[in-house]
C-alpha cells in the first residue's frame, strides 16, 4: 500500500471527485458513513458520544458522523467554537444540517467542563485533519489540554488533532492523545514514527474509495507492507524440489555466554525454508547447538569466541547475533567481510565492529542487508535529532554504499538503494526482547538462500518476522512472548500466506 502525503491525498481526493463525477460532500459523506460502521462494530453500547469538530473539513467529518449516529440512536453532543463559527463549505453545509436536529446539543468548547463524561464514553477529536499547518493555540489549544485529562474513550478522526501528517511534530505542539485513530484510505507517515505515533493509539484504515486509478498513478517512494505485497513476493515451493533447490544459510553467531543467540538464529533459519543450515560458532557451543537444533550442522569457528570461518560452498551468510567483540573476532569478522562478493545479513556484533572500523563499509557486497536497532545505527552513522531524520540517514547511507537497511522499530523500515522506504506494521511490544534480532537474522538468511532478492527477503522477512510475534502474542501475553515463541509461529505464518 502506497504511503502519501497529505498534499498528495488532497489531490487524488479532488482527481476522484473530478473522475467520478461526484460533488466534494458525497467523499465527507462516505467518510463519516465509514466512521459510523466503525464505530457502530467497536462501540455499540456506548450511550454518550461527545464530538469535537473544527472549522474544516475534518470538524465537517464531524458533523456528519454526529448526524450518523443520531439517526443510529446513539447519544450525540456537539462541541464547536460558536465564538467564531468559519466554516469550510462542506463543514458548513453539514454544520447546518445538523443545527435542523434538534435532539443532538451543540456547545462552546468552553462549555465542555459542565458535562459529565463517563470513562465509557466516547470522545471524538474531529478538530483538525490532514489540513493542520500550525500549532493549535487559544481556546482549541486549551480545549485538548482539558480533553487529554478526561478518562473516556478517545477517537481521532483521520489523525489526532495537533500532529503534522508527514513531517516531526514539535515537542511544544499540544496535541490529542488517541486511543484510536480511525483514518481515511491510507496510513500517515506520522502514525509510524515513535515521538508522533505515540499520541496515535490503535490505528484503523477506513477504504473510503477513492480512485485506484488514480492512487495507482500517484507516484510514492513509501509503502506499507500489506498482504497483498507479501503475496506478490512470496514463492510457492516446487514439488519437484530437493534441498539443493533452497541455499545454504550460513549463520556465523556466538560467543561463550552468548550461544543462545546463535540458537535462535540457527533454528529461525531452518523454520523459513533453507535447503541446508551451517552454523559457524565456537566449540563451546558445539553440544549446545547439535542438541537444540540437530538439522544444521556445526562448523568449529574458534574455541570461546570466533577466530576462524570456513565457509562450506554456495554460502548464504548471516553474521553477527551474540558474536561478542573480542579482539580477534572482530579481526577474523573484517578479514571474512573483505573477501565477500555475495550479499549477506549483518547484524549484531558484526555491525558493532563495522561500527568501531567504518572503512569496512564500502567492501561490503552490494545489496547486502545491514540490520541495525536504532543504537547500532547511530554507532554506524551518527546520531540524528529525530527518528524522521534517521530515516533520511539512511536513505542517504543505503544509496551511498547500495545496501538494503533494515531499520529495527516498533515499525521496522527497509530502505532500499534505489530510495524506497517499506514500514512494516507487523509485531508488537512482546517482542521487545533480547533475542527476537537473533530471529531476525536467521529468517533473513534463510530467504536469502533461497534466491528472494535481497529487497524481497528484507521485507518478506521483516513482516514474516512481525506477524510470528502478532501469533505468539494472540496465544499468551506480550510479557511472557519470548524469541522462541516466535519461531514457533513461523509455520503458522507460512500458512497464512498459502491459504
Ligand atoms: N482527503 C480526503 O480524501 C478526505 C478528507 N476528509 C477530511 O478532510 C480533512 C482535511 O480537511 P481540511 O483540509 O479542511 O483541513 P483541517 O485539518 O480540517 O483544517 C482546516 C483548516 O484549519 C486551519 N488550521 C490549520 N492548522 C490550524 C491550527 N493549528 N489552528 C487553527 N487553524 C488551523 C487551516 O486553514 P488556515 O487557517 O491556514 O487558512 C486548515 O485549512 C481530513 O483530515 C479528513 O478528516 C474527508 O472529509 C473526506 C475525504
Ligand atoms: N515494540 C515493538 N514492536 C514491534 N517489534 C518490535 C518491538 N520491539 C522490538 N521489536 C522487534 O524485535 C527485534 C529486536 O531486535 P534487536 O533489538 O536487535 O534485539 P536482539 O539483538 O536483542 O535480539 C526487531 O526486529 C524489532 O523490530
Ligand atoms: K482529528
Amino acid at each position: 500500500m502506497k504511503l502519501f502525503t497529505s498534499e498528495q491525498i488532497l489531490k487524488i481526493e479532488e482527481e476522484t471527485i473530478k473522475i467520478e463525477k461526484i460533488h466534494s460532500l458525497n467523499l465527507m459523506e462516505r467518510a463519516a458513513e465509514a466512521l459510523k460502521s466503525q464505530i457502530i462494530e467497536d462501540y455499540k453500547n456506548c450511550e454518550k458520544v461527545f464530538i469535537f469538530c473544527g472549522n474544516g473539513n475534518n470538524g465537517g467529518d464531524g458533523f456528519a458522523l454526529a448526524r450518523l449516529l443520531h439517526y443510529e440512536f446513539f447519544n450525540v453532543k456537539i462541541f464547536c467554537d460558536l465564538e467564531n463559527l468559519n466554516f469550510k463549505e462542506n463543514a458548513k453545509i453539514n454544520f447546518n444540517d445538523l443545527k435542523k436536529i434538534k435532539d443532538i446539543s451543540i456547545n462552546d468548547f468552553s462549555e465542555v467542563e459542565k458535562f459529565k463524561i463517563d470513562k465509557n464514553d466516547l470522545v471524538i477529536d474531529a478538530l483538525f485533519g490532514i489540513g493542520l499547518n500550525r500549532k493549535i493555540e487559544g481556546k482549541s489549544g486549551e480545549l485538548v489540554n482539558i480533553l487529554n485529562e478526561i478518562n473516556a474513550i478517545k477517537i481521532a478522526v483521520d489523525i489526532p488533532s495537533g500532529l503534522f501528517s508527514d513531517e516531526i511534530t514539535p515537542d511544544d505542539f499540544i496535541i490529542f492523545k488517541a486511543d484510536k485513530t480511525v483514518s481515511f484510505q491510507f496510513w500517515k507517515k506520522a502514525f509510524l514514527y515513535p515521538e508522533t505515533g505515540k499520541f496515535c493509539g490503535e490505528i484503523k484504515i477506513l477504504d473510503i474509495g477513492l480512485s485506484h486509478k488514480i492512487i495507482d498513478s500517484e507516484i510514492s517512494r513509501n509503502f506499507i507492507i500489506d498482504d497483498i505485497l507479501i503475496i506478490s513476493i512470496y514463492k510457492k515451493r516446487n514439488d519437484f524440489s530437493n534441498k539443493g533447490n533452497f541455499g545454504n544459510s550460513v549463520i556465523i553467531a556466538g560467543s561463550h555466554g552468548k550461544i543462545g543467540a546463535a540458537v535462535l538464529a540457527t533454528k529461525a533459519a531452518l523454520r523459513s525454508g533453507s535447503g541446508l543450515i551451517f552454523t559457524i560458532s565456537p566449540e563451546c557451543g558445539n553440544f549446545i547447538l547439535q542438541t537444540s537444533a540437530p538439522e544444521a550442522m556445526f562448523i568449529n569457528g574458534g574455541e570461546n569466541h570466533i577466530t576462524n570461518i570456513e565457509l562450506p560452498k554456495n554460502a548464504v551468510c548471516g553474521i553477527g547475533p551474540g558474536l561478542g567483540t573480542d579482539e580477534e573476532t572482530e579481526k577474523c569478522v573484517l578479514n571474512f567481510l573483505k573477501n565477500q562478493t555475495k550479499p549477506l545479513v549483518i547484524d549484531a556484533d558484526a555491525l558493532n565492529i563495522i561500527s568501531k572500523n567504518k572503512s569496512i563499509l564500502k567492501s561490503i557486497p552490494e545489496n547486502s542487508i545491514l540490520t541495525p536497532h536504532p543504537k547500532e545505527f547511530e554507532r554506524l552513522f551518527g546520531i540524528t535529532q529525530n527518528s524522521f531524520d534517521r530515516t533520511d540517514l539512511a536513505l542517504k547511507m543505503a544509496k551511498e554504499l547500495k545496501l538494503i537497511i533494515v531499520l529495527k522499530d516498533h515499525h521496522t523500515q527497509i530502505i532500499t538503494p534505489q530510495q524506497d522506504v517499506f514500514y512494516n506494521i507487523t509485531g508488537n511490544s512482546g517482542m521487545a526482547k533480547g533475542g527476537s534480532g537473533d530471529v531476525l537474522t536467521g529468517i533473513l538468511t534463510s530467504l536469502l538462500s533461497q534466491k528472494y532478492s535481497s529487497k524481497n527477503a528484507a521485507i518478506f522477512g521483516v513482516w514474516l518476522h512481525g506477524k510470528a510475534g502478532d501469533f505468539a502474542a494472540e496465544k499468551s501475553s506480550k510479557e511472557s512472548l519470548l524469541p522462541v515463541d516466535l519461531i514457533k509461529k513461523i509455520g503458522k505464518v507460512f500458512k497464512y500466506i498459502q491459504d
